[in-house]
């Protein structure tokens, strides 16, 4: 099969299709015969969303429901680029401890493929000499390959320099004589029969010119394309050297500095590793794969995943319909908020015994986030692998249907879990989460109350008004936009439990339409839709809970300035009210109070409340 391929590459004029069909043979080559060093393999596919120059997203709603779970023929479909493929590697035996887990990789591959590298990004916790450490602006969770990494990758595969290749017989075909071949650059007298070997197997293939004592090329530099000069990677030694870099030095130059970042690592890991010597409940939840779907996922939301992304090609308006025609899927607000059963009551019961093992170790688990106490960081006790393959098997496809900016392409995650209880937290005021789909399912329910208020999306006019309150229920999940904003009101008894799965999207995240511009607030908020912790005018709608004002006053951020409810002010209000008595007397142009509206609304910002 090797010496068909490179006919392939030089007789296609369209680089899309010798790439795609070079990828895509060699993706189905390693999942034919796994390698030990990969964990799970993804399936390759067109990206459903591409990135402009101008960092605008371009969707392609055509393939949002193919090759999710299948592979495609390679020679069949030529499908635009780039293509994206996600990875689990297996660390090397001798790696440091906190390196013995699998490593998610995301590959993003050119159409310029096997030419040029593809996007590599470690989106699950790392660090290392041969990875950046997250960008701090897009909080994404990404580690995308460092320079240094990038360097030696070229330097392992190396130019390919093509050759001239010697005949004998003056015939270009005929028997080969390699003690006289020459370089690319050489010059190649008359009376010298051969072919350029421009992609340097030692075959006369493809579009290779050849010659007989007749004629010459001159040098075979001016004879092949630029590109099949140059180094080409192969798929299996690109996994095998992101291997080997999760282990140790991919150059003995290198051991010091990859020492010092992997002490680093060790630290911010310690837990998992000390959690893996405690002893772990259920073992499986801490590797690629070891998600049982069927036991784990409830069996109607399998099938229905399974009916509309596997087989035939819907486009993505279609998808959504026969999801939410199926009933599974309740439309909680239409076109943002969605709820679907999801785990099983016996899985659910296995996350918690693992959750209770954990607190039972008594190591110390880092806040959630900055307003719960008593939730666990999941990936920071080695449960990284498990919400990868939720994140595959039911988050990705869903939210590339019902949130195509936004989900399409989702990457990493921070998962955790979160707990209300009398006497600890019994709420979590209203916010807007740091992520770009959000996940939230109820693993643990004997409680009252707790309802989860959704208001409008941050940055829009209605973004403190009041939705909905949805009730939890055990085994059900809500999705929903990182933007919606939303909280969840006191809990009046017993225990509640959530697993909540922040989902990244590395498109979203550089992109324009992430960028969040606020407008003006069209109306008085909602009480249900302030918060105490962000809002900067909280005072002014809603007595604040007892203990808030000495910790919050001052420190909100929202609605940013000159982007709040104007026409509202208790004077206004009061005044308003009185006119309502008096009976319909009219008072004044619209503009004139309008006027006086803002006049009395920048006065009382100078004073918050
Ligand atoms: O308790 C809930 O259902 C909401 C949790 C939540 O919004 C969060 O953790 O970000
Ligand atoms: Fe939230």
């Amino acid at each position: 099969e090797k010496t068909i391929e490179p006919a392939v590459l030089v007789e296609q004029p369209d680089g899309t299709t010798k790439g795609w069909i070079q990828l895509c043979r060699e993706v189905n080559a390693l999942r034919s015969n796994l390698p030990s060093f990969v964990a799970k393999l993804g399936d390759l596919y067109e990206a459903r969303q591409t990135i402009s120059k101008k960092r605008r997203l371009l969707q392609r709603d055509h393939n949002h429901t193919s090759s999710l779970w299948q592979s495609l023929a390679c020679e069949v479909a030529s499908p635009g680029g780039p293509w994206r493929l996600k990875v689990d590697l297996e660390a090397p035996k001798e790696a440091p401890p906190a390196f013995r887990k699998h490593h998610r990789v995301v590959l993003v591959f050119p159409t310029s493929w096997p030419q040029s590298l593809p996007s590599i990004r470690f989106t699950g916790q790392l660090r290392s000499l041969y990875v950046k450490p997250p960008d701090e602006d897009k909080s994404d969770h990404v580690h995308e390959a460092s320079s240094k990494l990038l360097a030696r990758l070229q330097e392992a595969v190396g130019p390919i320099t093509c050759m001239w290749r010697q005949t004998g017989g003056c015939n270009a075909t005929g028997d080969r004589e390699p003690e006289k071949d020459r370089l690319c650059g050489e010059n190649v007298p008359l009376g010298n029969s051969g072919f350029c070997d421009c992609n340097g197997d030692g075959l006369m293939n493809g579009a290779e010119p050849g010659y007989s004592c007749e004629s010459s090329p001159g040098s075979c530099e001016t004879r092949c394309p630029q590109e099949v000069q140059k180094g080409r990677y192969d798929l299996h030694g690109l996994l095998s050297q992101l291997h080997r870099s999760l282990g140790g030095a991919l150059h003995p130059s290198d051991q010091t500095a990859w020492q010092r970042t992997a002490s680093t690592f060790e630290e911010d890991a310690s837990t998992v590793v000390k959690y893996a010597a405690y002893g772990r409940k259920h073992e499986e939840l801490f590797w690629a794969n070891g998600l049982k779907l069927e036991d784990a996922i409830d069996p109607r939301i399998f099938k229905l995943i399974f009916k509309v992304f596997n087989g035939t090609r819907y486009s993505r308006a279609e998808a959504k319909k026969q999801l939410l025609a199926s009933g599974l899927i309740k439309e909680i607000i239409p076109d943002l908020v969605f709820s679907f059963p999801v785990f099983t009551l016996e899985f659910c019961t296995l996350l918690m015994e693992e959750i209770r093992n954990f607190y039972g170790s008594k190591l110390p688990a880092r806040r959630p986030n900055s307003m719960n106490n008593y939730g666990i960081i999941l990936n920071e006790i080695g449960l990284e692998p498990m919400i990868f393959d939720l994140q595959d098997a039911l988050i990705q496809p869903l939210a590339s249907v019902l949130f195509p900016l936004e989900g399409s392409e989702l990457e990493s995650h921070h998962s955790f879990t979160i707990r209300y209880k009398g006497g600890e937290d019994t709420h979590l005021d209203v916010h807007t989460d740091d992520s770009d789909v959000t996940f939230n399912v109820n693993i643990f329910g004997n409680y009252t109350g707790a309802p989860l208020v959704f208001c409008g999306i941050n940055g829009e006019p209605d973004h403190r008004h009041f939705r909905t309150a949805y009730q939890h229920q055990l085994g059900y999940a809500i999705i929903h936009k990182g933007r919606h904003r939303h909280g969840a009101e006191d809990i009046t008894g017993g225990e509640r439990m959530n697993l909540v799965v922040w989902s990244y999207s590395y498109n979203y995240r550089h992109s324009k339409e992430s960028i969040k511009v606020h407008q003006r607030e069209a109306a008085k908020p909602d009480e249900r839709c302030v918060s105490y912790t962000h809002d900067r005018d909280f005072g002014r709608y809603k007595a604040w809970p007892e203990g808030k004002k000495e910790r919050f006053l001052g420190r909100g951020w929202c609605p940013p300035r000159g982007k709040e409810y104007v026409a509202w002010h208790w004077r206004i209000e009061k005044r308003e009210r009185e006119r309502a008595s008096e009976g319909g007397r009219e008072g004044g142009s619209e503009g004139a109070r309008e006027l006086l509206r803002d006049k009395l609304f920048h006065n009382s910002l100078l004073t918050p409340s």
